[in-house]
Formats: C-alpha cells, structure tokens, sequence
C-alpha cells in the first residue's frame, strides 16, 4: 500500500487551522519527524469575506443539512485557495472548522473534505483530528498540547511551563519538559478554560457591527463589573475537575450577564470573564509554571493581557517572547500532528483530553496515482 510518509527522518508538514473566531485560515510550514521540531517554514492567512464569514456562522451548532454543507463549501474553498500556494510540501494536516462540539453527546464535527484536498493538492492529507479521541471517551480537544510539548523542547525551557491559547475559547496546556514523550504520565495537563474572545466579539458584532476589541480600546475604557464575573465563575462548567472542552458558543449566553451595562463596561467585563477563567483554571496545575506564554489574538489585547499579570504570579508574556509565532502556533499544531498521524504516534492522552489510553486517530487520504 502506498504510504502518506517515511516512518522516520524529518519531513516537511504544511498545517492548516480555521478556528473558532471564524476569521480566516491560518497556514504554516513546518519541519519534523513528529517528535522534535527542527524548524519553522513560511506561513499564510486567508481572510473570510463577510459573506464567507456568514455562512459559517449559520452552521455553528449545527450536525447536518444545508447550513452545515454551505459551510463546508466554504471552508474548502479557502483552503485550497491558500494551501495551493505552498510547494515542496511532504504532508498537509488539515483540522477543517469546528461547527459543533459535544464530545459527551453527538460528538464533534470538524468540516471540510481531506480527500478532495488531497486529489486538489496532490499531497497526502491528514483530517479528522478529533473523532477517534471522542470515540475513546475523550473530550476530542484541545489537540495542540502534543506540539506544545514539542515546542518547550525547541525552547529549551528547563522548568514546567504553561501555554495560554487565546482565540475563540481559551486552552491552557502545562507542559513538564523533563519528560521525553508527551504521552508519559505527568508531562501534559490540557483543557479548554473558559471563553476568551468570542463573548467580546459577540458583544462588538452585537452592539456596534464590530469584529473585535481591537488593541482592547473599549474594554480599557471601562471597569469589570465584579457581580457578573461571580455569576460566571458559578457555571458547572468551572467546578469541573479537567480534562475539558468547550463549543465557541457554550458561553454565548454570558452576553446577558452583560446586557445592562455600558459598552465600555460590558467590554471589560466580557474581557474580565476570560482572564478570571484562566485565574482559575491554574489552580488545577499540579505546580507553578516558571511562565505563560501566550498565543492567539487575545494576547495582542493589553487590557486582557494586564488583567492576567494581576491575576496570576508568573511571567505572563506572548510566545513571541521565546521566539515562537503566535499567530501561526495552531497551523504549526496540525502541521506537527499530520506527521504524527502518519507515522502511528498518539495525538492526545489521559493528560490532555481524559481520553482511555493514548491515541492518534485521524484518516489519512492520499491523492490518486
Ligand atoms: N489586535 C487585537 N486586539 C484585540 N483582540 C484581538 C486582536 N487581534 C486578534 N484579537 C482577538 O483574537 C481573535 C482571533 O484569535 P485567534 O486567531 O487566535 O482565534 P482562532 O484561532 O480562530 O480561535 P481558537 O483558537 O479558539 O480556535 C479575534 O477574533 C479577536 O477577538
Ligand atoms: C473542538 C474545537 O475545535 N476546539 C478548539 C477550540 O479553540 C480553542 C479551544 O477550543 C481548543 O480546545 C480547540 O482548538 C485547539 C486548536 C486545540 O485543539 O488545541
């Protein structure tokens, strides 16, 4: 049988990721032999237009029908747009678009067709992430920790350390880098936090047709109502011991929590519910990380940046910081884990997603001929 990739050596790995803010495909290069990072390549956004954008969101939480195929065209389309325009590439991992997510009920879908991307490419394509995790009792997510855990040895980072992802929701991963493999027990602890910036960016979209809290302007203009925040922390969801995960729209409701306030206070507050879920979540890591290192687009938010350093009593600092891409760390991941995949290697564990035992998964399509 013809076979995705070599079983050892490095390889080149373009990943792909259209996350839960629905803003775009981020795409990045990298070089691997799945367990060590040896370097980083090009990377490439594409933007969804409005339109595109639209019709994303009218297949959030939905499991079938037209929505849910419209939505799949979409994404589609975008990657093979931008992923056409990488060459020399060994392997792509594509993660598609999260448009619902109940790991302890339907499951979780990720759309988009690696088959057709891998006939369109010509290029072996591993997809479907998350399904084999869910199928073995895990929470299906977050996948990235397994490159995190790659990404502190490429650091050189000494002491055990956090990595903060702030897109649509936020996940935190603790990573122990004095261990050799990241399925050993002890090495990763992973879950979903809280919400990060969709709350924020519904309430923008809602109230003034905005995508965002750009530089976190509003939010700076305003004070966090302390109330609101209680309510929030009382949720079900933050008593739960982790590993957990969360659908972009789990919290959507908090949008009420705020709906008397002013849109300067409403901002700061909604900012002020994710960094109070990530003061929170580290309660749950089995010691003090040296640091956090923050990825995502919330860590270009100063004013949620500054409500984590006065919440937590770490260096709290973007990945930037140790040379990494915070932009482009999600690509990276499926990058990363495509050639996992490929070569029989787990993608999550007990640790990262409450998963039985440590598992890969994924299907791996390769083109014809
Ligand atoms: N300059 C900025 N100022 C404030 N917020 C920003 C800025 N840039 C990005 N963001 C926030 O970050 C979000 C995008 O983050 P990111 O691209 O990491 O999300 P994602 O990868 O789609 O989500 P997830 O990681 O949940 O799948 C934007 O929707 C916005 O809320
Ligand atoms: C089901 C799903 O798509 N979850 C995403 C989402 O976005 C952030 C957070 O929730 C994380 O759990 C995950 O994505 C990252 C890439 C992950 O799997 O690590």
């Amino acid at each position: 049988m013809k076979k995705a990739i070599g079983q050892s050596g490095v390889v080149t790995a373009l990943g792909a990721m259209s996350g839960t803010s629905l803003d775009g495909v981020d795409a990045a290069v990298l070089r691997t032999d799945g367990h060590r990072i040896e370097g980083f390549g090009t990377s490439g956004y594409r933007a969804y237009t409005a339109a595109e954008r639209q019709a994303l969101r009218a297949g959030l939480g939905q499991w079938q029908g037209a929505a849910v195929e419209a939505a799949a065209a979409v994404v589609d389309a975008a990657h093979a747009e931008i992923l056409a325009g990488f060459d020399g590439v060994d392997i792509v991992g594509f993660h598609g678009q999260t448009l619902a997510h109940e790991p302890r009920g339907r499951g979780t879908l990720q759309v988009g067709d690696g088959a057709a991307l891998a006939q369109a490419l010509g290029r072996p394509v591993v997809w479907d992430f998350r399904s084999d995790d869910v199928a073995m009792g895990g929470e299906g997510a977050p996948l990235a920790p397994f490159f995190h855990f790659a990404c502190a040895h490429w650091i050189g980072a000494a002491e055990p350390l956090c990595f903060l992802n702030l897109g649509g929701v936020a996940n935190l991963t603790y990573v122990d880098p004095a261990f050799a493999r990241p399925e050993q027990p002890g090495a990763l602890l992973a879950f979903d936090t809280g919400p990060a910036n969709a709350p924020v960016n519904d309430l923008l979209q809602a109230r003034l047709g905005q995508e965002m809290d750009e530089g976190g302007a509003l939010a700076a203009q305003g004070k966090v109502e302390e109330g609101a925040l209680e309510l929030f922390l009382a949720e079900p969801f933050f008593a739960r011991m982790p590993p957990k995960s969360l659908d972009r729209n789990d919290f959507s409701e908090m949008i009420g929590l705020v709906c008397e306030l002013s849109d300067a206070d409403a901002a700061a507050t909604l900012t002020g519910l994710c960094a109070a879920g990530v003061v929170q979540a580290m309660e749950h890591c089995p010691a003090p990380p040296a640091q956090v290192l923050v990825t995502g687009g919330g860590r270009k938010n100063p004013v949620l940046m500054q409500m984590l350093r006065a919440g937590l009593d770490c260096p709290v600092e973007p990945v930037e910081a140790a040379g990494l891409d915070g932009d482009m760390l999600e690509a990276q991941a499926f990058a990363h884990l495509a050639v996992r995949i490929a070569r029989g290697l787990p993608t999550s564990c007990p640790g990262t997603t409450g998963v039985r035992a440590a598992v890969g998964g994924g299907i791996i399509s390769l083109p014809d001929g």
